[in-house]
Formats: C-alpha cells, sequence, structure tokens
C-alpha cells in the first residue's frame, strides 16, 4: 500500500510517501516558512534533495505544492494523486477523546477542531491539511494519529494538576503530553536494539528538537512526560519556555499591560534558546554563539543541559532506575556537546558516557554511546513518526476493509 504522510506544523509541512508492503520510503520532503515571502519545498533525501523557492500563501497552497512535487516533478514516484491509497495525518492534541488512531470522520474532525485552543501552533494547521486532502480526494481513507494517544495510560497521580478537582473535571485540564508517537517509536526500537522484550525495561526517551519532551516508559507503559495541558509545558525549547513559576503570567500581563493571547504567544513564540540568547531558535546558532563566548548564549546553553538533567533525575527516581536513557531529534541525535553536558558527572548512577562514542558522528544512524560497563544504556535514535504514522494507517485501513 502507498501511504502519504502528511505531519503539519504551525509554518511547515513535512511529508513522506511510504509503500508499507516493502517498508520503503518512496518521497520525503518539507516545505517551510509556510506564509511567508520566503517560503520554499525541499523535495527528496539526503543528497538527493532539490530546494525550490515557491511562495505558499498558507498550508492548502503548501499541499498542492508537496502534490505538485510528488506526481510531476523530475524526482516524482508517482504520475497522480489515484495512486495513493491512504493519507495519515500528525494530529497534536487528540485531548481525552483518543487512546489510539483513527480513521477520520466528520465527528473526529470536530474533535480535533475542539481541540485547536489546546495546540494552537498544531492543531489548526494538521485541521486544515485534513480538509485540503479531503476535497482532493473525497474517496481516499485518511487516519489521524495523535501524539497525545500514547499518554493515556499515564496513572491519574502524575496526569492530574493540584488544582480544584471540580475545575479540572468541568475543562478536562490534566497533563496529555505530546510527541507520543516520537517516544512509542525510539522506545521500540531501543528495546529492539537492546535484544530484549519492551516489558522488560525501564526506559527514559528524550526527544529534543525544536519543541521538547522526556517520558518515562515503565514496562512499555508510558508513565510519565513532561508535556502537559498543552506543548508549552516541560523542558525549555526552542522558543517555548516550559515549565515556569505561574506566578510569573499574572506578574508579566500586569506590569507589561498584556493580554492573555499576547503572554501566550510571548511563551510560545518568544521564549526558550531564542529569548535567553537573544540569538536564535535553533541549537546550533547558540552553539556557534556560546563558542564565541556570548554569555547570555552560554546561559542558554547551560538552562537547557539543566532542564534536561532535572527530568532525567525525576524520571529515574520514578521508575526506581533506568535500563536506558534514549535521545532523538535534532539536538537528541546531532549536538554531541550538549550530551556531553548532559551526562556529565552521573556516573555515581551508573550513567556513563563513552566520550569517544558521543563524538563520532554517525548521522541519522543508532547507535550506543554509552560505556560498555554502563549498567544505564544510552542510545541515539532518530525518530522516524512518519513511519508510524504510516503503520497505524496501514492497520486501520485494513480493518475497514475486512
Ligand atoms: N548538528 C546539530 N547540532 C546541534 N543542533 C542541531 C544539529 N542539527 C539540528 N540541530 C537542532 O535541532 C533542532 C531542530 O530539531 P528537529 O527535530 O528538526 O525539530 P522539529 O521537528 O521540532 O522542527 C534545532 O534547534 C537545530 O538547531
Ligand atoms: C508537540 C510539539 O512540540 O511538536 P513539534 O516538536 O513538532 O513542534
Ligand atoms: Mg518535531
Amino acid at each position: 500500500m502507498k501511504i502519504l504522510v502528511i505531519n503539519a506544523g504551525s509554518s511547515s509541512l513535512k511529508y513522506q510517501l511510504i509503500n508499507t508492503d516493502e517498508h520503503r520510503m518512496l518521497a520525503k520532503g518539507l516545505c517551510e516558512r509556510v506564509g511567508s515571502k520566503d517560503s520554499y519545498i525541499k523535495h527528496g533525501a539526503d543528497k538527493d534533495e532539490r530546494i525550490f523557492a515557491q511562495y505558499m500563501a498558507d498550508h492548502e497552497e503548501a499541499l498542492h505544492v508537496v502534490f505538485d512535487a510528488l506526481c510531476h516533478s523530475e524526482r516524482s514516484t508517482i504520475t497522480s494523486i489515484d495512486e495513493i491509497d491512504a493519507i495519515g495525518h500528525r494530529i497534536v492534541h487528540g485531548g481525552n477523546y483518543f487512546d489510539s488512531s483513527a480513521l477520520i470522520t466528520p465527528d473526529v474532525i470536530q474533535k480535533i477542531e475542539e481541540l485547536c485552543t489546546l495546540a494552537p501552533l498544531h492543531n489548526p494547521p494538521a485541521l486544515k491539511c485534513i480538509q485540503v486532502c479531503q476535497r482532493m480526494a473525497p474517496e481516499m481513507p485518511q487516519v489521524a494519529v495523535f501524539d497525545t494517544s500514547f499518554f493515556q495510560t499515564l496513572p491519574p497521580s502524575a496526569y492530574m494538576y493540584p488544582l480544584p478537582y471540580e475545575l479540572c473535571q468541568k475543562h478536562q485540564i490534566r497533563k496529555y503530553g505530546a510527541h507520543g508517537t516520537s517516544h512509542r517509536y525510539i522506545a521500540q526500537r531501543c528495546a529492539a536494539l537492546m535484544e530484549r522484550p519492551i516489558e522488560d525495561l525501564k526506559i527514559i526517551t528524550c526527544h529534543l528538537g525544536n519543541g521538547c519532551s522526556i517520558s518515562a516508559i515503565d514496562h512499555g507503559i508510558a508513565v510519565d512526560t513532561s508535556m502537559g495541558f498543552t506543548p508549552l509545558d516541560g523542558l525549555m525549547m526552542g522558543t517555548r519556555c516550559g515549565a515556569i513559576d505561574p506566578a510569573i503570567i499574572p506578574f508579566l500581563e500586569e506590569r507589561e499591560d498584556l493580554t492573555p493571547t499576547q503572554i501566550n504567544d510571548l511563551m510560545n513564540k518568544q521564549s526558550g534558546l531564542k529569548g535567553v540568547s537573544g540569538i536564535s531558535n535553533d541549537m546550533r546558532d547558540v552553539r556557534k554563539g556560546a563558542e564565541e563566548g556570548n554569555e547570555r548564549a552560554i546561559l542558554a546553553y547551560e538552562m537547557y543541559a539543566h532542564s534536561i538533567r532535572k527530568y532525567l533525575g525525576q524520571y529515574f527516581i520514578e521508575m526506581a532506575g533506568a535500563d536506558a536513557i534514549v535521545l532523538t531529534a535534532g539536538v537528541g541525535e546531532n549536538c554531541d556537546r550538549m550530551r556531553r553536558m548532559v551526562f556529565a558527572g552521573l556516573q555515581p548512577l551508573g550513567i556513563i558516557l563513552d566520550q569517544e562514542k558521543n563524538r563520532r558522528d554517525y548521522h541519522g544512524k543508532e547507535r550506543f554511546i554509552s560505556r560498555d560497563d554502563s549498567p544505564v544504556k544510552i542510545i541515539v535514535i532518530p525518530t522516524n513518526e512518519e513511519f508510524m504514522i504510516a503503520q497505524d494507517t496501514l492497520e486501520i485501513v485494513n480493518a475497514q476493509a475486512s
């Protein structure tokens, strides 16, 4: 089966066309800066990629550009949309409605719409993509794969907030988590690499990209995660502040005369690495700034590592130890200096980084970076949310057909 996977971000759209029979990626790409004058599409993989400047006013135009690249470009792998059998969408927030992936129906669309306020950067563009795909291929089955589903197993002690109970019930305020598809994938790969059943393992998974989250996966079950009611909570991120003293919010609203929308924007888009360093939300720029001695870049870099260590410590205690710590996404996979800072001095806990293995650059490869005698294994595993989304889509479409 040929499955198109769509992963819509606030200003980006990632896609992959996957042949699930052969477990083969046929095409992939990324539209960046959707909505701005300098938008472009990167179509193809690694050295074979091509970048085209292309104005895309919104996600609808971006999807047309994607279909065009898939069907008509120099690197096209199909000649018409009709060759695609199904479409799988990444949806960040599924609230309490979804503990697994779902075939998209009018009812599912209505629920995703209802949840837009809880993932304002992610759910609205994803919804738009579903609607455009439905218009372009009305008969094609479409599946929603939710970032939050994986965390529906959290116990109430982990997902409840200590606010008045009735208010939490009334507004369904609880920890939902995010990046679940990525955490699920790397936990499964971790077990395969360790050649042990996932049911025997305690794993801490770290997704460190532009958005960042860490999860505790105890014997295959997600028991805690750093993102909360929305993807703003937890770790310091590229532009998001993560967990802060909540009293800062009314304080700033009053002192700076900010509306709730403005403060939300400030915490989501102007904070994190970008807000602290004053340079960029991109770790590569911050690291360069730090290497050049920029004090705010050094501070941002150190705060980022500190934030990761806090959650590692929390989940290590929550699970009474860990068999493995897995790192993924842009920073987790590529930033050896950040990994060195995160794991510095943890030998007494049985977490021993192998400096040489950590430094070696095996871009895109799964690898152990702990010392052979380290009781806790440290593993880098490139995430593959698209592969998981294609797999779930395949299962759901097959179940419908039978
Ligand atoms: N070689 C590298 N060294 C340090 N950071 C890197 C490197 N490559 C990518 N990154 C960082 O990874 C982050 C983006 O990660 P990614 O997983 O692509 O994010 P997202 O999917 O959330 O947009 C950026 O901060 C980027 O700077
Ligand atoms: C949920 C989330 O933060 O996703 P991303 O990392 O794609 O922004
Ligand atoms: Mg991401």
